[in-house]
């Protein structure tokens, strides 16, 4: 006889499912069942497990009528047939109907009602409905622009890869036609806010409106300002700064009337975490918010120096954890783009401005360097391209972004400058992290239009412009090839990495001739 076919809404009549508990209700229920302890400063802290962040390789778009033809299938957009999306959702849904009890909440996601998302996540873990609350936007809209997407979080439940069509026990798919996101073989909440702005980055566009991997806050005089990078280039640290209302740190869209926030809070990295370095994160991890990974002392109290789970410790609260913050997350258009990578050869300058081909050029080239690994004395650190800052997030080709981009900027006069947020002096290793006093000085100087008039010289082989000062910054930092030792020894390493952006940009045919001899000369 065939097992009945469960749905979502069967699942969640169940008597076993707590439906929009509030943030008090759901820290006492992960308490209860032994999901993590509360620590010191209010928090809940959580371990993940084995997974302490996302997993590219095990992520999944359904190939259906829908959207077929649109997405850029792919290493990032892996593609899994529908009948296997239906039979792994029945499997998971036979799963949570056995679970001791599950967790239900209703959020949104785009804080522009014109492109709100509707988001429902239900959860076998207390902790992860939290997470969702704390991330996503608190109001559930009854008319919106677009359907209603589940999520549907089984971090116990292990996929049968021989079965299920997957790589490995672990799966985060997403279906446009079910307007389901499946995710088991987990526990890193960060699958929950990507795998959703993965979903706004297809439904967005389709609206003329441009989704990024951003962090955005506004001045005194509406001055908005965008920093795109990719993870642990400072996104979320320099967009908390108390001079400026903070909008999100991490997921926007531009519309016609200018930017919105995708979330509803905030996840940011803890590792080496200081009050004296970054006061409003550090104040803002309290009751509510959901500390992953990161090591309790003997006292409950939060060592961000310890890294013996993982570099990627994390906290995730509410934006309303932030003194500073714009009301609703939504302002006019940006004046400035920040790109930041965090350059880990000790190559880029700390900041430059971008000429419009230049600035196409690097977004969609989107370099920044992962340290080839966390023991002393490894000092090869290795160069990673993801266009537009984010290609793990895009479903569709990454030239549909860029053109809007290129508009937008166009549009609105924007200046684009490229900030490296890493080494100097030599690469990881050698040289040393450029001070974030110093990038923020400098970001700030950007942002408030004080480098427009401040000549510049030119990189001899990225052709980028270095302003010659900055208030507040030694001025010898601003043009690397000083900061080095031995001058022919820094072009030996420039000249490597132009051939790295080189070779990168290759797959971008259809640029622009004038795009393409925007990059490095080499
Ligand atoms: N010069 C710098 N600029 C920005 N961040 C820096 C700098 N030096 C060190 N950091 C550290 O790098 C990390 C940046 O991470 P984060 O802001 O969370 O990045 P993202 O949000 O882009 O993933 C933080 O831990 C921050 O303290
Ligand atoms: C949560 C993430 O974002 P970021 O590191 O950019 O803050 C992530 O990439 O998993
Ligand atoms: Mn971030």
């Amino acid at each position: 006889m065939p097992m009945t076919v469960l749905n979502i809404e069967e699942l969640l009549k169940k008597e076993h499912v707590f439906k929009q508990l509030s943030v008090a209700e759901l820290v006492e229920h992960a308490i209860r069942n032994n999901e993590g302890v509360l620590a010191e400063n209010g928090a809940l802290s959580v371990e993940t497990g084995k997974f302490t962040g996302r997993s590219p390789k095990d992520k999944f778009i359904v190939r259906d009528q829908s959207c077929e033809t649109h997405i850029d299938w792919g290493h990032v957009n892996q593609p899994m047939e529908s009948d296997k999306f239906e039979q792994l959702l029945q499997k998971v849904l036979r799963y949570m109907n056995e679970a001791d009890q599950l967790y239900y909440t209703e959020a949104a996601a785009g804080a522009d009602t014109h492109f709100t998302l509707p988001v429902r996540v239900v959860t076998e873990y207390a902790w992860h409905n939290l997470f969702a609350k704390q991330l996503f936007l608190r109001e559930y809209p009854t008319v919106a622009a677009f359907e209603p997407f589940t999520v549907v979080y089984a971090p116990h439940f292990k996929a049968d890869p021989l079965v299920d069509g997957t790589n490995s026990e672990t799966f985060i798919a997403m279906s446009f036609e079910h307007r389901i996101v499946l995710i088991g073989g987990t526990e890193y909440a960060g699958e929950i806010k990507k795998s959703i702005f993965s979903v706004m980055n297809y439904l967005l566009p389709q609206q003329d409106v441009l989704s990024m991997h951003c962090s955005a806050n506004v001045g005194h005089e509406g001055d908005v300002a965008l920093f795109f990078g990719l993870s642990g280039t400072g996104k979320t640290t320099l967009s908390a700064d108390d001079s400026r209302q903070l909008i999100g740190d991490d997921e926007h869209g531009w519309s016609h009337d200018g930017v919105f926030n995708i979330e509803g809070g905030c996840y940011a990295k803890t590792v080496n975490l200081s009050r004296e370095k970054e006061p409003q994160i550090f104040d803002a991890i309290r009751f509510g918010t959901v500390l992953e990974n990161v090591v309790l002392d003997d006292t409950r109290t939060p060592d961000y120096d310890d890294t013996s789970l993982t570099e990627n410790t994390r906290a995730a609260y509410p934006i309303t954890a932030i003194d500073n913050i714009a009301i609703p997350s939504r302002a006019g258009h940006p004046k400035t783009i920040v790109f930041l990578t965090a350059d880990a050869y000790g190559v880029l300058p700390p900041i430059s401005k971008l000429t419009k081909e230049q600035a196409m050029y690097h977004f969609l080239s989107g370099y920044t360097s992962k340290l080839a690994g966390t023991e002393r004395g490894v000092t090869e650190p290795e160069a990673t391209f993801s266009t537009c800052f984010g290609s793990p997030f895009l479903p569709l080709i990454p030239e549909k972004y860029a053109t809007m981009l290129g508009e937008l900027i166009d549009r609105h006069g924007v200046t684009v400058y490229l900030v490296n947020t890493g080494w100097t002096g030599g690469a990881y290793g050698t040289g040393s992290r450029i001070k974030l006093a110093y990038t923020r000085t400098m970001v700030n100087a950007a942002v408030n239009g004080l480098l427009a008039d401040i000549p510049t010289e030119e990189h001899p082989v990225f052709g980028l412009h270095m302003p010659i000062e900055v208030p507040g910054v030694p001025s010898d930092l601003l043009n690397p090839v000083k900061v080095w030792a031995d001058p022919a020894v820094y072009t030996e390493q420039a000249t490597a990495l132009a051939h790295k952006f080189k070779q990168n940009f290759t797959r971008f045919v259809s640029a622009t001739d004038a795009i393409k001899s925007a990059g490095p000369r080499v």
